[in-house]
């Protein structure tokens, strides 16, 4: 037998989805099958077939690349029992926590309070972890939330402790009326219980409280007085100092708002990253890093010893760099009527990934280690400017001057554990000078270390360049999941995301970071570069989809043709697909509804969403606007019904623009109104069930029509939309007399 000692610390499983894998082929072969008849036999080089065809070269490639990123999932299995046979408690790595928050009000802080609760609570050594929360807002209302909840802290901490809580974020937790698994163990649970759901709710009452009447600002909080959130000075307070190095007190808990000059470009969420970075490098400068966007709770406590056996086993060791969880949300609205819950997605691409060089990083729920974010390769060579003994001027180069930033790098890339206990109120002043605006120029800050700028999906970015390095991640996702979030409650918000992710993620492809670079000039690996390819060219996509979208109205409207003459080719694909991804939902435990919900609300994001993240970035390489990062709302509790709603925002504007120009062709065909057939062939039924799919996939928006309030499209919107499908139905005509 295996000495325990030698047995790996986790395991991955190869997953074998060969339904999904035949499915796929078909989908495949169907699509090649029809380009082939179109080339071959068809030879219909109508402007109309030219196009649609195409269009099925591009879908044809997605689709490529689409089944290379799903082909061989994995899962991965974490072996706690034989990490701790190997290790003690105390022998376990630090671990430093990041937390990003930079709205109050899209952020509401008990919000943010309940994710630091649960990660204070972390099953995990206490005096190896410290928790370090940046605000961009320099909120005094977050500030003084942290502090009221580190009150709290003391007595929640211990109690999820004592009775194992599953859930360790209160509101959460508080959500069940009474936890009933202790009462046989522990008689006086329930005392306890009812005095911690009281402190909860006195806890939350100050918050709301000092939300509304604004908080004096004498004493801790004084610093915040004539602080603006765009231009002020850096400001880090140690809320909590576990003092005595206690395993089972409360960790470090550090707040922490760096500068902002209004000259100076702030980097959004990346910016707020590297400063957390180098001010818990000075404090604690733990090994590992996890961080959480601010609404991501705990909801596996023992999740950073499952990122243990991955990041400390011996492969584990010399090649993964990152360790993802999955992004799951709580509350999800019935049948996911906005398509945002992304379980499918986390599964069957996230498990893919997996397969090949690894998860990518999705900006929360991720594990780091700290000499990766300063820039080592695998190999242990920094790859700007050489790491001698000496070269301090270069490490500066690279990091930036602050002697002690650069000694706890040093210490940090090569993996040495320093015994700092550092005393963290003595780092302060150090601390504040590389939490400010200047402190990153002329350094490798946001080039080539930390997380990188130049992007709104700096996840993503940040990840890719890890992977060019050549380090592998992995996907841990254990049950219970590791965490939840809040995903965006209504599909205004949700577009704003969708189209935030896809226009950061276009920025990269079109950069020099992009994937094709880094398969021949770094070692990304071929299927993986095309994974990324993959994702990155989301807003790409909606070029191809809208002018498909508008293929069955031009026909009907000029009375020609887009499909060829044997429709049962565009039918099997049809149905072929529609099968296999209703099987992989269903296998996944969601119901018909929702897949429908998920299928039409691709098609909607992807021509509206997608659409305008594509044009942002046409406008940022033509230097006429910077894309912004839209914070995404959150909320403690859902409170929608899942149905649309609607504003005089642009996002709306494509959408039912493509509804009214089915709407008018499907009329066209009804009452006969189509010109009469001038060469070739006319429409058929083909284009006809082409458009009433479509009219199908925006039936929210054909609800908005007639809906109330901010359930109905704006009558500016309709107007607009009328004008461009008007225009469209000109063009239409114009081109029957061309
Ligand atoms: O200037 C900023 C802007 C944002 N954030 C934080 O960034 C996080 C993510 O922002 P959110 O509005 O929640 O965006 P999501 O779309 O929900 O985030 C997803 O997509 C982002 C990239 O677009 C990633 O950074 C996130 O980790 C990922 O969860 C939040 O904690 C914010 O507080 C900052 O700290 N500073
Ligand atoms: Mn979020």
């Amino acid at each position: 037998m295996a000495n325990e000692n030698t047995l790996p610390l986790y395991d991955k499983i190869w997953l074998k989805y060969t339904f999904s894998r035949v499915m796929d082929s078909f989908t495949l072969f169907f699509l090649l099958l029809l380009l082939g008849y179109r080339i071959f036999y068809d030879r219909n080089y109508s402007i109309p077939c030219v196009l649609a065809m195409l269009c099925e070269s591009w879908f044809t490639f997605t689709w490529i690349l689409t089944m290379n990123t799903k082909w061989s999932p994995v899962r991965t299995i974490t072996h706690l029992d034989r990490l701790m046979l190997r290790v003690s408690e105390s022998e376990l790595p630090a671990l430093d926590l990041f937390v990003t928050t930079a709205d109050p009000v899209l952020e509401p802080p008990i919000i943010t309070v309940n994710t630091v609760l649960s990660l204070l609570a972390l099953d995990y050594p206490a005096n190896k972890l410290a928790c370090y929360v940046s605000d961009d807002a320099c909120s005094v209302l977050t500030f003084y939330a942290l502090v009221e909840a580190t009150k709290f802290a003391k007595l929640w901490v211990p109690f999820c402790k004592k009775y194992n809580v599953q859930i360790r974020a209160p509101f959460r937790y508080f959500l069940d009326e009474d936890d009933d698994s202790n009462r046989k163990e522990f008689p006086e649970f329930h005392q306890d219980w009812l005095r911690m759901k009281e402190e909860y709710c006195y806890l939350k009452g100050k918050i709301e409280n000092a939300a509304q009447n604004s908080i004096p600002l004498v004493e801790e909080f004084a610093i915040f007085s004539n602080t603006d959130k765009k231009n002020h000075s850096a400001i880090i307070k140690v809320i909590w100092k576990n003092k005595e190095n206690l395993e089972d007190g409360l960790p470090h808990l550090i707040y922490i708002s760096r500068e902002k000059m209004p000259q100076h470009p702030h980097q959004y969420k990346a910016g707020a990253m590297n400063v957390l970075t180098r001010v818990s490098g000075l404090m604690t400068n733990a090994p590992f890093i996890l961080n959480l966007d601010c609404d991501m709770h705990v909801n596996n406590p023992k999740i950073a010893l499952h990122a243990m056996c991955i990041l400390l086993d011996s492969k584990g060791e010399k090649e993964v760099a990152f360790v993802q969880c999955p992004q799951q949300f709580y509350d999800g609205l019935k049948d996911d009527p906005f398509g945002n819950q992304l379980v499918t997605l986390f599964l069957y691409v996230g498990g893919g990934y997996g397969g090949l060089q690894g998860i990518l990083y999705a900006g929360t729920n991720c594990f780091h280690r700290r000499k990766v974010i300063y820039g080592l390769s695998p190999d242990n060579d920094i790859q700007i400017g050489k790491k001698n003994g000496g070269v301090i001027n270069e490490m500066e180069e690279i990091f930036g001057t602050s002697k002690s930033f650069l000694e706890s790098a040093t210490y940090a890339l090569e993996g040495k554990i320093l015994n700092l206990n550092y005393n963290l109120c003595n780092s302060l002043e150090d601390a504040t000078k590389v939490a400010s605006c200047r402190f990153e120029q002329d350094t490798a800050w946001g080039k080539q270390v930390g997380w990188l700028y130049g992007s709104t999906s700096e996840d993503v970015l940040t990840g890719l360049n890890i992977h060019i390095k050549g380090w592998r991640s992995e996907l841990c996702s254990p049950d219970p999941i590791a965490f939840k979030g809040c995903s965006p409650q209504d599909n205004i918000i949700n577009m704003i995301q969708q189209k935030r992710w896809a226009s950061g993620m276009f920025d990269i492809l079109v950069s020099n970071n992009n994937p094709i670079l880094g398969f021949f000039y770094g070692k990304l690996q071929f299927r993986q570069a095309l994974g990324y390819f993959w994702i990155l060219s989301w807003a790409l996509r909606s070029v191809p989809e809208i002018c498909y979208a508008s293929l069955p109205a031009y026909c009907i409207l000029t009375n020609s043709t887009f499909l060829p003459q044997k429709l049962w080719l565009h039918a099997s694909l049809f149905v072929n697909y529609n099968i296999s991804t209703l099987s992989e939902g269903l296998k996944t435990g969601l119901s018909i509804r929702t897949w429908w919900n998920n299928q039409r609300m691709i098609r909607i994001t992807t021509m509206s969403a997608w659409f305008y993240g594509f044009l942002a970035i046409i406008l940022k390489r033509l230097r006429i606007s910077e894309p912004v990062f839209e914070i995404t709302k959150k909320n403690e509790s859902s409170s929608y019904d899942g149905r649309f709603s609607f504003n005089e925002s642009p996002i709306f504007l494509p959408s039912t623009t493509i509804l009214f120009v089915q709407l008018m062709a499907l009329f066209t065909s009804l009452f006969g109104w189509e010109p009469r057939v001038r060469n070739g062939l006319g429409y058929g039924y083909g284009e006809v069930i082409c458009s009433a799919y479509l009219v199908a996939c925006y039936w929210p928006f054909l609800k908005g029509l007639f809906g109330i309030g901010n359930h109905g499209i704006p009558l500016s919107t309709i107007f607009k939309s009328t004008m461009l499908s008007l225009l469209f139905v000109y063009l239409c005509k114009l081109s029957i007399i061309v």
